[in-house]
């Protein structure tokens, strides 16, 4: 039966556990026909993910850390090898000192903010440019945001700072690679409670503001942002690049 990504190539890097929004994604990008290759940072995230991904059909897993670009070389080097050509690539990768994710801005560390700038927002630079190789054929390349990136949201600090730059780079990077037919957008999702989120000071009063406050009145679940980047990887959203998508109940419409 033909499905919206049947034949599709898709990577997909930052599936920690069963509860990481790229898992989410997943799960959506394969029932729509995927294939999917797989990425954990080191080895005590791989045997979660072989578990995990026991349930999906013929995928493939890559050890890479973002952070050293001959390891990032090496794995589009192997997907060169192994799979030839890819058709997406979904970014799910975030981090700062969670000391950083509280308290005052202003109190920010030269290494807090450079090590958080680095993994959320450069890699995708990093990961895009070893994507084009690849993606002979066009292709989609999903990232994850967050209205802390736009406006102030207590506690998020350095990370909105960080995702600020990666929702400027999704335009640079949608400038540069348009003309291959390769698309870059970012989902903004509301807050869903992961693994991540644990870092961050106050997390469920954010939660509890969402169901009395936002438009639907109810908070965001993975797999909303699930069949949102189904939509971002598919031809439905061919007209579609440099943008940001809010699958967040409407949230962000409030003052
Ligand atoms: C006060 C804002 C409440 C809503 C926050 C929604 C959200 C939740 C999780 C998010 O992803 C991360 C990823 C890494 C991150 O840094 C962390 C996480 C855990 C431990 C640690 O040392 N750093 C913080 C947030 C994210 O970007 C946004």
């Amino acid at each position: 039966m033909d499905q919206l990504l049947s034949g599709k190539n898709i990577l997909i890097m930052g599936v920690a556990n069963k509860r990481s929004i790229a898992w989410a994604i997943a799960k959506s990008l394969h029932s729509a026909g995927a294939r999917l290759i797989f990425t954990y940072q080191g080895e005590r995230f791989e045997k979660n993910l072989r578990e995990l991904t026991k349930e999906l059909s013929d995928s493939i897993l890559y050890q890479c850390d973002i952070t050293k670009d001959e390891e990032i070389t090496s794995l589009f080097t192997s997907l060169k090898e192994e799979i030839g050509i890819l058709h997406g690539v979904v970014h799910s990768i975030a981090h700062a000192k969670v000391e950083e994710l509280q308290g005052r801005y202003l109190d920010t560390s030269r290494d807090g903010y450079l090590m958080a700038q680095e993994i959320s927002a450069y890699s995708l630079v990093a990961v895009a440019r070893g994507a084009e190789a690849l993606m002979s054929e066009g292709g989609s390349i999903v990232t994850l945001t967050y209205l802390g990136g736009e406006r102030v949201v207590k506690n998020y600090n350095v990370m909105g700072v960080a995702k600020a730059a990666l929702e400027s780079s999704v335009q640079y990077l949608a400038n540069d690679l348009g003309p291959k037919n390769i698309r870059v957008n970012a989902i903004s999702a509301g807050p869903i409670r992961t693994l991540s989120a644990k870092g961050v000071k106050d997390f469920n009063s954010i939660l509890h503001e969402i169901e009395e406050k936002s438009p639907l009145r109810r908070t965001t679940d993975a797999e909303e942002v699930g069949d949102t980047t189904l939509f971002l990887m598919s031809s439905l959203s061919r007209g579609i690049t440099g943008e940001v998508i809010h699958v967040d109940s409407g949230y962000h419409i409030l003052g």
